[in-house]
């Protein structure tokens, strides 16, 4: 575990972080949520130690081992694709002789063994961002911290990079901690997440309870944004489209299962949550608070 214990920071007289509790499980991808300036890159350069706490501390397991990734790639421009990555092999006590094969390795793994004489400027943003990726994870990191690192990508580099730390979680099991502003990212790969607001923690919960039972305006606010992407206005929905809309999402956000006849499966209470805390409506079922086999559509306004 990581153990953020009553964790300070202050910046001349600005407390950026204000008694910061968390415990972030290992193993598992753990996302932090805010707006800009609410303090997630500070939180983060305090885990990696590249910032000293005012007060507080951050307590590591004994092995861990901390890679890095951050929003704008940080790669050498002068450099090769290969050279980027060889560079962090450079702090190891890896032989020199095993780079060659330890590097082609990980770019396989990044999807990236044709590019490793490109020089950065020739790669799209996803494609840097998995030069990034490549060059945390050949030190084998227990530990992988990601800075905002989705938030210049377009949405199919996004699913690519989000894609790989889902692969790279679930295969070397490395704990990920992941600071965002984007609700989608946290949706997307997270299995706990907490909301930071102006240095303070205002909630922290696992990812369908999140959803489920958000506490804070900020999660509010977040989750107004992402209910309907890219679909027609609310108010030019059918009452039939936007219950269909609503569980769709419900589906996708609780990453339920498809039932092998007919839509989705639910529950009684996450249809009942689902109607009343996101879009306001009233949905009637015949299960006997197990499953559902078909649904009634009403709506109340
Ligand atoms: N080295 C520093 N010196 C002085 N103030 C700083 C320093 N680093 C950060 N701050 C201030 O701390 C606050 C939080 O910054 P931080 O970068 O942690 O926020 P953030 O949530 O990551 O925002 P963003 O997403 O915009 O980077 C900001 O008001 C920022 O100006």
């Amino acid at each position: 575990m990581i153990k953020l214990d009553h964790l300070s920071k202050k910046f001349n007289d600005d407390m950026v972080l204000n008694e910061i509790e968390l415990e972030i499980p290992e193993q598992r991808i753990f996302g932090v949520i805010g707006q800009s300036g609410a303090g997630k890159s500070t939180l983060i350069r305090l885990i990696n130690g590249l910032e000293q706490p005012t007060s507080g501390q951050v307590e590591l397991p004994g092995d861990a081992r901390i890679g890095m990734i951050f929003q704008n790639y940080a790669l050498l421009r002068s450099k090769t694709v290969y050279k980027n990555v060889e560079m962090a092999l450079r702090f190891t006590p890896i032989p020199k002789e095993e780079y060659r094969s330890k590097i082609q390795e990980m770019l396989q793994y990044v999807g990236l063994d044709d590019k490793a004489q490109a020089y950065p400027a020739e790669l799209s943003g996803g494609q840097k961002q998995r030069v990034g990726i490549a060059r945390a994870l050949i030190t084998r990191p227990t530990i992988l911290l990601c800075d905002e690192i989705t938030s210049a990508l377009d949405p199919s580099s996004k699913k690519v990079v989000l894609d790989l730390l889902k692969k790279i979680n679930a295969e070397f099991k490395t704990t990920i901690v992941l600071v965002t502003h984007e609700m989608e990212v946290i949706r997307e790969i997270c299995d706990f997440v907490a909301v930071i607001e102006k240095g303070k923690i205002v909630e922290c919960n696992s990812i369908e309870n999140i959803f489920l039972f958000p506490q804070s305006q900020t999660v509010k606010d977040f989750l107004k944004d992402i209910i309907y992407p890219q679909r027609p206005a609310q108010s030019e929905l059918t009452a039939g489209e936007h219950l269909d809309y609503a569980l769709m999402d419900f589906a996708q956000y609780l990453k339920l299962q498809k039932s092998p006849h007919q839509g989705y499966i639910f529950d009684s209470k996450t249809l009942e949550l689902a109607g009343k805390r996101y879009f306001s409506m009233y949905l009637v079922t015949n299960d006997d608070e197990s499953e559902v086999e078909s649904i009634r559509r009403e709506r109340i306004y």
